[in-house]
C-alpha cells in the first residue's frame, strides 16, 4: 500500500544492504523508520518485540530468518536451531509454524550447499503468495459490501468495525479485515469505518494510520464503545482478522474480539472473520481448551506510548503498586461468526464449511 505516494510492502529483501528491510512498528502510528534483520537474534527480538506483528506477517518474517540463517550454515543442527528459536518468539499465531513447517521441509531434503538459495526463494514465494491470499479475499470480501451498499440510499456509507490490527501492515500487504475495506473503497463504495483502539498495544492507531492514508473515512473509538454502536444501529458489519482458526471454525484473534462477537449476536450484526488458509490450524477442534494464548509483559496494560512536544514518550497509566495481567488473544466461537471470507470464498464457520472450500488442506 501506499505511504506518502509511494508503494511499500511491510517488508521486502534488500539485494543492496544483503538484508531483510522491515516497516518498524514500534513507531508507528507516530514515525515511519525501517529496520534491517540480519543475525537470527535480529528477527526473534523484531517478532518477540512486535517490531513486526499480525500473523501472515509474523510467518513471512521468520521464513526470511531461516533463510538468514542458511546464507551462514547451512547444516541440519543450524535449521533445527533457528526454527526452534524462531517457533518460540510469539506462541498464537499458527502462520509462524506453518512457515517454519514450511521451509523446514523443502530444506531438509535438499544438499546443504543448495539450502541458502532454496531459502531465499521460499521466503519470496511465501510473501507474494501472502500479498496474492489477501488481494482475493478483498475481492470476496467486497461482494459482502455491496450487498449492503445496495440496501442503502444512495451515498450513505456502509459502516465497519474492526478491532486490533488486521491491515496491509499486519500482512506483506492489503491486509486480510481491511482488504475488503480497500477494495470497496476503490470501487467507489462510500465506507467509514470504526477502528477499535484495542488496548493495550493500541494497533487500532495503525489500522486508523493505514485506513487514513489510503482514503478510507474512519473514527478512532474506544474499545468499550463497540457495542453500544451496535445497540444504535450504527454498524453494518464487523470484520476482523485471525490468528489462529480451529478446523471446526473457532476463531482466535486480538483480545477484545470475542466481546465484539458477544454485542454483534445480541444486535444481529454480522460478524465476519478474513481468513487467509495459513492461519487454519488442522488439528485443532476446540479453540478455546486448545489454542495457546500468549501472556504479554504487564508493563504493556500499566504504560501506554504517545506522541506529545518532546517526541514519542510512554509513560504509566496505574498506581506503582498496581498489578496488571494482559492475556494478548480471545477465542471468538465458531457460533458466534456469520462467515469465514477465505481466499477461496466465503464459508460458514464450521468444519464442513472449511472442508468444503479446503479439501486438499483438510485431510
Ligand atoms: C491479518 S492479522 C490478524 C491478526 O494477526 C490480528 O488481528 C492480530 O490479532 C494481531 O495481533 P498482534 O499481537 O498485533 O500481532
Amino acid at each position: 500500500m501506499k505511504i506518502g505516494g509511494r508503494h511499500y510492502r511491510s517488508l521486502w529483501w534488500s539485494g543492496d544492504k544483503d538484508c531483510l528491510e522491515i516497516i518498524d512498528q514500534r513507531w508507528l502510528p507516530h514515525d515511519f523508520r525501517v529496520a534491517e534483520l540480519r543475525s537470527l537474534d535480529d528477527y526473534a527480538t523484531a517478532i518477540t518485540e512486535m517490531w513486526v506483528r499480525g500473523a501472515p506477517l509474523i510467518g513471512a518474517t521468520a521464513a526470511y530468518g531461516i533463510a538468514a540463517v542458511m546464507r551462514g550454515d547451512a547444516s541440519d543442527a543450524a535449521l533445527s536451531a533457528a526454527y526452534d528459536r524462531l517457533h518460540a518468539t510469539r506462541p498464537t499465531a499458527i502462520n509462524l509454524r506453518w512457515a517454519l513447517d514450511r521451509i523446514q521441509a523443502a530444506l531438509v531434503p535438499l544438499p546443504v550447499p543448495n539450502r541458502a538459495g532454496a531459502a531465499l526463494q521460499l521466503a519470496h514465494e511465501i510473501a507474494d503468495e501472502d500479498v496474492e491470499i489477501n488481494r482475493r479475499i478483498g475481492e470476496h470480501g467486497l461482494t459482502l459490501i455491496r450487498e449492503i451498499a445496495a440496501r442503502k440510499p444512495a451515498g450513505e456509507p456502509v459502516r465497519l468495525l474492526t478491532h486490533c490490527n488486521a491491515g496491509w501492515i499486519a500482512t506483506v500487504d492489503w491486509g486480510t479485515a481491511t482488504s475488503p475495506m480497500y477494495h470497496a473503497h476503490d470501487a467507489g463504495i462510500p465506507l467509514h469505518v470504526w477502528v477499535d483502539e484495542t488496548r493495550p498495544r493500541n494497533q487500532g492507531a495503525l489500522t486508523a494510520w493505514e485506513l487514513g492514508s489510503h482514503g478510507v473515512p474512519n473514527s478512532y473509538i474506544t474499545d468499550n464503545a463497540g457495542g453500544h454502536l451496535m445497540q444504535h444501529g450504527l454498524v453494518d458489519m464487523v470484520i476482523v482478522g485471525t490468528d489462529r482458526t480451529t478446523r471446526t471454525g473457532d476463531v482466535c484473534n486480538k483480545i477484545g474480539t470475542y466481546l465484539k462477537a458477544l454485542a454483534a449476536h445480541d444486535n444481529g450484526v454480522p460478524f465476519y472473520v478474513a481468513l487467509p488458509s495459513p492461519t487454519i490450524d488442522w488439528r485443532v477442534s476446540d479453540g478455546v481448551s486448545e489454542i495457546p494464548i500468549e501472556i504479554r509483559n504487564p508493563r504493556e496494560v500499566t504504560h501506554i506510548q504517545g506522541t506529545g512536544a518532546d517526541g514519542i514518550a510512554e509513560i504509566r497509566v496505574t498506581p506503582e503498586a498496581s498489578e496488571a495481567r494482559n492475556d494478548a488473544f480471545d477465542v471468538t466461537p465458531a457460533r458466534l461468526v456469520t462467515g469465514l471470507i477465505t481466499e477461496r470464498g466465503i464459508c460458514p464457520a464450521s468444519e464442513a464449511g472449511l472442508s468444503g472450500l479446503f479439501p486438499d488442506m483438510a485431510g
